[in-house]
């Protein structure tokens, strides 16, 4: 008999290994129904989202949008997460039975986990959501420097004087704008040929476009070779030298699928995602939400994928998991606002491809505000009907809302070219676009 046999065995119901926002959910949801659940934390309640990644980064934009300095995101940043303390995710959670235990846990077995010493054997199985960390790419010189990632930067109080961020992705073009805007001299640095790369290749345009005229020295297709730092940064950027006071990485993120014993029910550690079936099924007596999955590392692809494991869990039914109309936005100003698949996409995947576009300036609002950005819609012509959409505009997360609509319910783009758009707005553009297919 080994130590790890001897050590106690509790029986409950479910186990949560990772509470972000899908296993928040997922757990508190499944301990109302009346189950045994046991959530397993190593660091905050809540995970990624609340704390390090969408609302702090969302109050730094908002703040830099208004012409507030930092200081006052990171006052309101402070008041939303209470200082980084986590008990407005955990109370809930507690109120409704579900038991947290705090430390790092590890699969030990089919529906068993061990965390601090105890391994709990659950009846019905595992969900896991243990989301990202972010990635450090292997720059010489890299580490050991007092580099930035998303977990550093939400916790400062006044913008440097100067700042280079490494990667185009939606975490590096969002602050890039807002630290801009708190009087940062930003160096933008990506190392494909544009940014937001999943995105439609207009929406980048516009973004690239928009940064450069705020003052943000966005260099594409540019590699970062070697750093030191001593008082300061010193950076080789594709050949060049730049100097900075700070250097914020955001090149991506690592899934936490390395050290959770996945090996122990026959699945590879070395994983870069976890596939899931419909009902997020992972194997046996396993279920898994949120990014690890690699369906789109989203809030709301997290929560949208605990629901439907929940009513899996609870022998409810209903529908599985549909991704065809996975909606995202990337908060810059103006917002890029995208649903479903790209013109690439769509292509690759073999449709018979029909492209709409309009010009937000050519719109009356759109001119009225003298605002930049572009709508662009992607049809299935064998169908006749939208299979994806992007909305670059203020707002355009919120307007792309009807896009996402009529992906979702498959709406013909003959219905939609008879509906009435309120003039001067902004989704009157989408009807242009719609016009232009
Ligand atoms: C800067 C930034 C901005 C973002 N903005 C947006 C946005 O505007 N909109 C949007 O939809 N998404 C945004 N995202 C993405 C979003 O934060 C994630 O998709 C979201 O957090 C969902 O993550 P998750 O459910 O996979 O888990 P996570 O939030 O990553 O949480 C996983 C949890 O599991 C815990 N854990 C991991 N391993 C273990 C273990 N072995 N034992 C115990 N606990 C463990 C971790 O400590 C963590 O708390 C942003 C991300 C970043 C970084
Ligand atoms: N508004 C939102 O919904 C929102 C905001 C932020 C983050 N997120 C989520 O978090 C995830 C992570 O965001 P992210 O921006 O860190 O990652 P990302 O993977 O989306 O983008 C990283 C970018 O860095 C570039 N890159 C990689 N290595 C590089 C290097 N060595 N030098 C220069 N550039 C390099 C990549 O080409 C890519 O453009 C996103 O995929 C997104 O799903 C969402």
């Amino acid at each position: 008999m080994t130590d790890t046999d001897r050590r106690p065995v509790d029986p409950v119901d479910v186990v949560v290994l990772g509470l972000g926002a899908g296993g928040e959910h997922a757990a508190r949801k499944l301990a109302e129904a009346g189950l045994r659940v046991v959530a397993v934390e190593r660091d905050l309640v809540g995970g990624e989202c609340p704390f390090y990644g969408c609302t702090p980064s969302k109050l730094m934009i908002h703040a830099a949008h208004e012409g507030r300095g930092l200081g006052r995101a990171a006052t309101r940043i402070r008041e939303a997460n209470h200082d980084w303390s986590d008990e407005s995710h955990a109370g809930p959670l507690e109120e409704a039975g579900v038991r947290i235990v705090r430390g790092h846990g590890r699969l030990a077995g089919q529906g068993r986990v061990e965390v601090a010493g105890t391994t709990y054997d659950a009846r019905l199985g595992v969900l896991l959501d243990t989301g990202t960390e972010p990635t450090v790419p292997p720059v010489d010189g890299l580490a050991g420097t007092p580099y930035w990632t998303n977990r550093e930067v939400m916790r400062e109080v006044e913008a440097p004087e100067s700042m280079v961020v490494l990667g185009g992705g939606p975490i590096g073009c969002e602050l890039a704008q807002a630290f801009a805007r708190f009087g940062t001299r930003v160096t933008l640095v990506e190392a494909e040929d544009r940014l937001l790369g999943p995105e439609e290749p207009e929406a980048a345009e516009v973004v690239t476009r928009v940064l450069r005229a705020e003052g943000v020295d966005v260099r594409v297709g540019s590699e970062l070779s070697r750093v030191e730092h001593d008082g300061g940064f010193v950076l080789e950027v594709g050949g060049e030298v730049l100097s900075a006071e700070r250097l914020l990485v955001a090149v991506g993120r690592t899934p936490n699928l390395a050290d959770i014993g996945l090996e122990t029910v026959g699945l590879s550690p070395d994983a870069d995602h976890l596939t899931t079936d419909e009902w997020l099924r992972a194997g046996e007596r396993l279920w898994a939400v949120g990014d690890i999955t690699g369906r789109g590392a989203f809030t709301h692809v997290s929560l949208y994928q605990a629901k439907v494991a929940v009513r899996d869990l609870l022998g409810q039914g209903g529908s599985g998991a549909d991704y065809r109309a996975v909606s995202r936005v990337t908060f810059t100003d103006p917002e890029v606002g995208a649903v479903g698949l790209t013109e690439a996409q769509a292509r690759d995947a073999g449709l018979t491809v029909a492209v709409g576009r309009a010009d937000i300036p050519q719109a009356a609002r759109g001119w009225i505000n003298e605002a930049e950005g572009i709508v662009k819609v992607v049809a299935d012509r064998d169908r006749g009907v939208l299979v994806g959409g992007t909305v670059v505009a203020p707002y355009g997360g919120e307007v792309v809302g009807l896009l996402s609509a009529a992906v979702h319910a498959a709406i013909p783009v003959e219905t939609l070219r008879g509906m009435h758009y309120a003039y001067p707005t902004f989704h009157r553009a989408i009807a242009a676009a719609l016009s232009d297919l």
